[in-house]
């Protein structure tokens, strides 16, 4: 793959929509009674799991690009579904589901892909039991392939302990079935795009001094949901800007939720240049960023900054290769349980390019700056590593031949073709 390394990246793109919003949008919708519109919806392999486990409940999705209109009976109305819910790579799906299914009132199967059979979600499994749900799995029954009896629910009052968004979440879900007010506290604050998103399908959610409750017992109405762009998707650009000399890019419509935008402050400590201007009002706000090329310097990232760029840490740390002095990254160890572990997937293809990393048993050490070489680098079926090595490719000295480039489809379909744009190598 020729990348036309060194060319300055410049233009403006619109990075696809936010894949956390994308997946809860068609959660909501169809456990709302009627119909939800859904603009700016993106379009990758993640979300399109999500749609067609609810297409098996007799819900009907129609998407066409970004548009995508989720007609429900809700979910009182659902049918038991024939076959295996199929969640592919995605742990949302996976984990989001098992709250939605948890109190239904028939017998449901979820299974994924490889990557899914390994990751943890018996911390999903033990507070959805606290509340009555009847799951069973592999490996002490909480791995994959999980067989969820819908049954009733009561409210739970739960203390979490891992920062996790998709816990959390699961929960405030299976809480809509339940009788009374489930009651949840973070150990550090996580994304809040269940929050913001369920009022907006007629469920209140109450967040005072650290707690957030959900009562349950209410009907879902349907809404119309307009997506932004995913900032950990216009990561990838903004560190490419960061790298490549003499390059300025423009995204637009970029979602700065401020539980997200932990990037940006790791950014800026680097001493890279990124600009933030046109911010949108709304519950999701979202605004133009301007990114330039900058002389970078190492930081350390650690404690409450973790949750709020945990899936931009594999290109953080090849930003921190081409940094002044050392990075550290700390508090991380969830990277271990992610599409791959990706404190052992960064760092193994960091070395093979020349880079000066280490992991530790919660993060990485990176030494910079090092002109990185061409090297043949594994994926290993992640797409933000595939993504990773291709910005690699931009300023490494030689080819970088990236295996299984192919997942980058689970969270970016166009993410060639984007950087294409940027290179301004539009024919291609
Ligand atoms: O709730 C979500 O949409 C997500 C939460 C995060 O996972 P955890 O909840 O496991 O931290 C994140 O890594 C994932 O990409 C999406
Ligand atoms: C961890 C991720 O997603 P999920 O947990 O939904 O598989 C990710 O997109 O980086």
């Amino acid at each position: 793959m020729a990348l036309n390394d060194k060319a300055p990246l410049t233009g403006t793109v619109q990075v696809p929509g936010d894949k956390s919003i994308s997946h809860r949008a068609i959660m909501f919708g169809a456990m709302a009674e009627g119909t939800t519109t859904v603009e700016g919806f993106l379009p990758g392999d993640d979300c399109l799991s999500t749609i067609s486990c609810f297409r098996q409940l007799g819900v009907s999705v129609e998407q066409n690009g970004t548009d995508v209109t989720v007609t429900s009976p809700g979910m009182h109305g659902w049918t038991e579904p024939a076959d295996i819910l199929d969640t592919g790579n995605s742990g949302t799906t996976t984990r989001l589901m098992l709250g939605i299914l948890a109190g239904t009132d028939f017998h449901s199967v979820l299974n994924g892909d490889a990557s899914i059979a390994k990751r943890p979600m018996g911390r999903v499994i033990d507070p959805l039991r606290q509340m009555g749900a009847d799951i069973r799995g592999r490996s002490g029954g909480t791995m994959t392939p999980l067989a969820v009896t819908g049954s009733s629910l009561q409210a739970i009052d739960y203390d979490m302990p891992v920062a996790s968004a998709q816990v959390k979440s699961a929960i405030l879900l299976a809480a809509i079935w339940a009788e009374g007010t489930t009651a949840i506290r973070e150990k550090l604050p996580s994304r809040n795009h269940t929050e913001i998103l369920l009022p907006q399908f007629g469920v209140p959610v109450d967040q005072q001094d650290g707690v957030i409750r959900l009562t349950g017992g209410l009907k879902m109405t349907p809404a119309h949901v307009s997506v932004p762009g995913d900032i950990s998707s216009a990561a990838f650009f903004i560190a490419a800007a960061l790298m490549v000399p003499d390059s300025e890019i423009r995204l637009t419509n970029v979602g700065v939720n401020p539980t997200r935008t932990g990037i940006l402050e790791a950014v800026r400590q680097m001493g890279g240049e990124i600009e933030t201007e046109d911010a949108t009002e709304g519950a999701e706000l979202a605004a133009t960023l301007t990114v330039r090329a900058s002389k970078l310097k190492s930081t350390e990232i650690s404690g409450a900054l973790i949750p709020r760029l945990i899936d931009e840490l594999p290109i953080i740390a090849l930003l921190a290769t081409q940094a002044e002095g050392t990075t550290v990254i700390r508090d991380a160890e969830e990277l271990r349980v992610k599409e791959t572990d990706r404190i052992q997937s960064v760092v193994t293809g960091l070395k093979k390019l020349g880079a000066d990393a280490e992991a530790t048993s919660d993060g990485m050490i990176i030494k910079g700056p090092v002109r990185l070489r061409g090297a043949q680098v594994d994926s290993f079926g992640d797409h933000r590593l595939g993504m990773t090595w291709a910005v690699a490719s931009l300023i490494a000295d030689g080819d970088v031949d990236i295996i299984n480039k192919e997942c980058i489809s689970v969270s970016y379909p166009t993410f060639f073709e984007h950087l294409h744009t940027l290179q301004n190598r539009l024919s291609e």
